[in-house]
């Protein structure tokens, strides 16, 4: 082990073993994920019932946290009187939930579109185009007309009808529906917040009694309500662990704010800085080091790789329609595999990602098409071997319905109903579906004989009653062309959906004309599309490419030289 590994190690053990209330700034790759488990099979002693809340950002971050508990032999760390969950759950079902009036049933859900909500005037606008704030120092709700979207703007800039008017509507269409039960996270947030104000003891008791640690997890994503939150707990007492990387603070539209975040974690009496990057090579580290505040120097990588590639400059043209084309002709995620292959790294283990999700060779619908296109796409997610348990969950029940039609061909309805009224148990179905689909080939345009031939070889439920070919699935799937990046198996989703996430090989695609200026001339501190490419490239354990404008390709090779980053141009 080296000295920076060593001094890497002694930095972690301190933030699992110092005394909350803690602060733990880190960098990328500092292994937050390891420190708050690891403080977590600690058991806290001294309260009544010594449990532990874990809160995340994301559903992802959640699982993991409760997948390594399991994975360590610990799956009493995952329930009661414990908590792993979002954010988002925590407040609603500690600080909202219990004291909501009983006279209605409440629904949350993330978004105003989930309910359909308009606001009609002279024209008509999705009610979640509109986007509340809350200042939790005035106690005042507001919709700034700058938050909204350009497709919004240019339908108001039509409008007859002054932003005023527009507000009040939005509002009172949103109260109406809060009226009637409905509530999104922002009014979750806002009562959460209220409820500690009005009634502090209610709220606060019952969670002194259950948690003697609440640990944050990706802290920089906490909105300003969100920390005025945790500052009252951590004011009355209640053992605060609060854990981020400011660097990594990407939702400035939801209100997160770095410098709420400093003054709150100003008032811990223990910081403990983790600063060893156990993911990426020296290069990346010094690449994401010009990607964000303060000149400060690169992280020190301690992830011991055996090799150091340079960062791979990919000139590209960008045109409608997610297409990226290298200067050869080819799709630059092809070109970049290619490369990331000729160092060992498969295309399965590769992440193509960008800012926006429309940059990116996805199909529009990936849950649309004929009955075989959409099996051939369930059996792409089993093959990719890196897809998350919601998509495998998804491509499974895909797997089963298809199964299911061709075992019980009178029953209609869900996988649950079929599997209810058959007596089937829903978990076995699709731990079959899973390989059932693994078993099929690769799709090609006559796969519907090999699936057809695999769903009657497949064991059968005893209740089964197939008639012959129907259920079969017909028709040609509408795989990916050829040469085409979804083809290879590469993982691809934009950077709000990777972060927290990492691969062997990244491929950040820079479409936007002026990205080399930004880079040059941009304050990190100020410019969150700086800090969006920093959560990107971040993300590389060993290889990094940069797929940017042709006409941009001198500026960003100088820039890189003046940064002494080894990179090679590949033209
Ligand atoms: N003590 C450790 N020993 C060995 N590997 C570790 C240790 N801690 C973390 N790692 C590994 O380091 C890598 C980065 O860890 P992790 O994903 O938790 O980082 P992170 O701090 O959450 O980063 P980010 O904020 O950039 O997502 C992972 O591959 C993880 O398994």
């Amino acid at each position: 082990m080296t000295g920076e590994q060593q001094a890497a190690q002694v930095q972690q053990e301190r933030a699992i073993t110092a005394l909350a209330p803690l602060y733990v700034p880190a960098c990328p790759g500092a292994g937050k994920t390891h420190v708050i488990v690891s403080r977590h099979f600690a058991l806290p002693s001294g309260t009544l019932r010594q449990g532990r809340a874990l809160i995340s950002f994301t559903r992802t971050a959640r699982d993991q946290m409760a997948e390594r508990c399991r994975a360590e032999g610990r799956p009493d760390l995952v329930g009661f009187p414990h908590f792993i969950g979002t954010m988002d759950a925590f407040i609603w079902d500690f600080l909202v939930c219990p004291y909501l009036a009983a006279d209605r049933a409440w629904q949350l859900s993330d978004s105003w579109s989930a309910v359909r909500a308009t606001v009609e005037l002279d024209r008509k606008v999705p009610l979640d185009a509109f986007v509340f704030t809350f200042d939790p120092s005035t106690g005042v709700e507001s919709i700034p007309e700058h938050a909204l979207d350009r497709s919004t703007q240019r339908m108001l800039s039509g409008s007859k009808k002054p932003w005023r008017h527009w507000e009040n509507e939005a509002k009172r269409v949103r109260n109406q529906l809060k009226t009637q039960g409905y509530l999104t996270c922002h009014e979750s947030r806002v009562l959460a917040w209220q409820h500690l104000q009005k009634r502090p003891d209610d709220v606060l008791v019952p969670l002194r009694s259950r948690f003697s640690e609440i640990v944050v997890d990706e802290a920089q994503d906490c909105s300003t309500t969100e920390i005025a939150i945790l500052d009252v707990l951590h004011t009355a007492g209640l053992k605060l662990t609060v854990v981020g990387d400011p660097d990594q603070m990407i939702y400035g539209w939801r209100d997160a704010d770095p410098q709420a975040l400093a003054d709150f974690t100003a008032k811990f009496d223990t910081t403990v800085q983790l600063t060893g990057n156990r993911r990426s090579t020296p290069t990346i580290c010094a690449l994401a080091a010009t990607l964000r505040t303060g000149a400060r120097p690169p992280d020190v990588s301690v992830a011991g790789h055996h090799d150091n590639p340079p960062v791979l400059i990919l000139p590209t043209a960008f045109s409608t329609g997610a297409k990226a084309l290298h200067t050869s002709g080819v799709p630059t995620a092809m070109v970049f595999c290619e490369h990331a292959n000729q160092i060992g790294i498969p295309a399965t283990s590769c992440l193509l990602t960008a800012r926006r999700r429309s940059t990116l060779p996805i199909p529009s619908s990936e849950r649309g098409g004929n009955p075989i296109t959409r099996l051939a796409r369930a059996h792409q997610v089993i093959a990719s071997g890196t897809a998350d348990a919601d998509k495998l969950d998804q491509a499974c029940r895909v797997a089963a319905s298809t199964l299911l039609a061709y075992w019980f061909p009178h029953s209609a309805g869900s996988v649950s109903t079929i599997c209810k009224a058959h007596d089937l148990y829903v978990g076995t179905l699709l731990r079959k579906s899973y390989a059932f689909l693994a078993a099929l080939p690769h799709p090609h345009p006559k796969w519907s004989s090999d699936v057809n031939a695999a769903m009657k070889n497949l064991p059968r439920p005893a209740s089964a009653a197939p008639e012959g070919t129907r259920g079969y699935l017909r028709g040609a799937p509408s795989v990916p062309r050829r040469h085409h990046p979804q083809e290879t198996g590469l993982r691809m989703d934009n950077v709000h959906q990777v972060k927290g996430d990492q691969a062997d090989a990244v491929l950040l695609m820079l479409p936007e004309p002026g990205t080399a200026t930004r880079w040059h001339r941009g304050d990190p501190a100020k410019d969150e599309e700086l800090r969006i490419m920093y959560v990107a490239v971040t993300r590389a354990r060993r290889l990094l490419g940069l797929a940017i404008r042709e006409d941009e390709t001198d500026q960003i090779t100088a820039l890189l030289t003046q940064f002494k980053i080894s990179h090679n141009v590949i033209s």
